[in-house]
């Protein structure tokens, strides 16, 4: 059984919004600041061109850390398994999504998995290009290739708040160039890492994304195998057991489908083989996923059996 009408979706829409209040929305990144707590959109995509939505669904959101699991399927494509995993590990950690505590314990210094901050400065230093713009552009053509949008780009006003305030991400990035982890100057580095995590689309656009990771890797618009299967696998293996940070145990107990989200409030899921949802939800819980957006899926899963295990 499938969720195939608006009118079913809203109804769910409405009884999920009811826990935003609990929420709150991320202000360590200012220009995030400003989002209305209240907020709640979903689309979901299916294969046969279907899409299913509730909410203000043209609105743009940006990505944050959903955007780590796309950085990965490039660079896995560009560079292969062998030289991604010798520089970031598999391992969920229990610790939050920013934390530094465990690279100074992990020897060599190397970030647990792709999904934390420090897992995924060192993915977007593995982005080919000459330069900063060149690097943005290459992520920025895959995913347009992949939301079937050419006119996506990011939100500069996101970026530059982020860039001003990144102080966190540029410890842990100096911690991981003085263990040689990268070699690529700082600034830079943040530049183009908050540029990726600004890039925009809105719920419609990022179902569509998920859908091609529930497809593995397939666009079933046009047949084409955008990302390899065996790395789609990987790319949702790891929302499985990181995608919700530090919460991700929980989710998948009670949720059970691969999802990946983002401080942005934006979530976005991949249920093997059916479809791919797109979620707005601005108001956080206290490890920073969206807390309506959860209890959306929660609802959603529990209706229509969603989980996979
Ligand atoms: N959890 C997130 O969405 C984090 C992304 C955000 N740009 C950061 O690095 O802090």
């Amino acid at each position: 059984m499938e969720c195939r009408s608006n009118k079913e979706l809203k109804k769910f829409v409405r009884e999920a919004k009811k826990c935003a209040k609990y929420g709150k929305v991320a202000d360590y990144i200012p220009a995030l600041g400003k989002a209305n707590p209240n907020d709640l959109s979903i689309a979901i995509r299916y294969p046969d061109g279907k899409c299913v939505s509730a909410g203000d669904i043209d609105r743009k959101i940006t990505l944050q850390s959903i955007s780590k699991v796309i950085s990965l399927a490039l660079v896995l494509m560009d560079r292969g398994t062998d030289e991604v995993f010798r520089k970031v590990g598999m391992e969920p950690t229990g610790d939050p999504f920013n934390s530094i505590a465990k690279l100074e314990t992990m020897a060599p210094a190397k970030p647990l998995n792709p999904m934390i901050n420090a897992g995924a400065l060192v993915v977007t230093h593995m982005i080919e290009g000459s330069n900063v713009e060149a690097r943005l552009q290459r992520l920025l053509s895959f995913i347009r290739k992949l939301a079937n949008n050419p006119e996506i780009t990011m939100n500069s006003q996101v970026a530059n708040s982020e860039f001003e305030s990144a102080q966190l991400n540029r410890a842990l990035c100096y911690f991981l160039k003085q263990h040689k982890v990268i070699d690529e100057d700082v600034e830079q580095l943040i530049d183009l890492y908050t540029k990726q995590c600004a890039i925009e689309m809105n719920c419609l656009e990022l179902a569509r994304v998920g859908m091609i990771f529930a497809m593995n890797g397939i666009d079933p618009d046009s047949g084409e195998q955008i990302i390899p299967e065996q790395l789609a696998r990987i790319c949702k293996t790891f929302m499985v057991t990181c995608g919700m940070y530090n919460a991700s145990g929980e989710f998948a107990i009670k949720i059970g489908i691969p999802a990946k989200s983002g401080v942005s409030g934006g979530i976005m899921g991949a249920v093997p083989q059916k479809f791919g949802i797109g979620i707005f939800g601005p108001a956080l819980d206290e490890k920073g996923n969206s807390i309506a957006g959860i209890k959306l899926l929660e609802l959603l899963s529990e209706t229509y059996q969603l989980t996979m295990f």
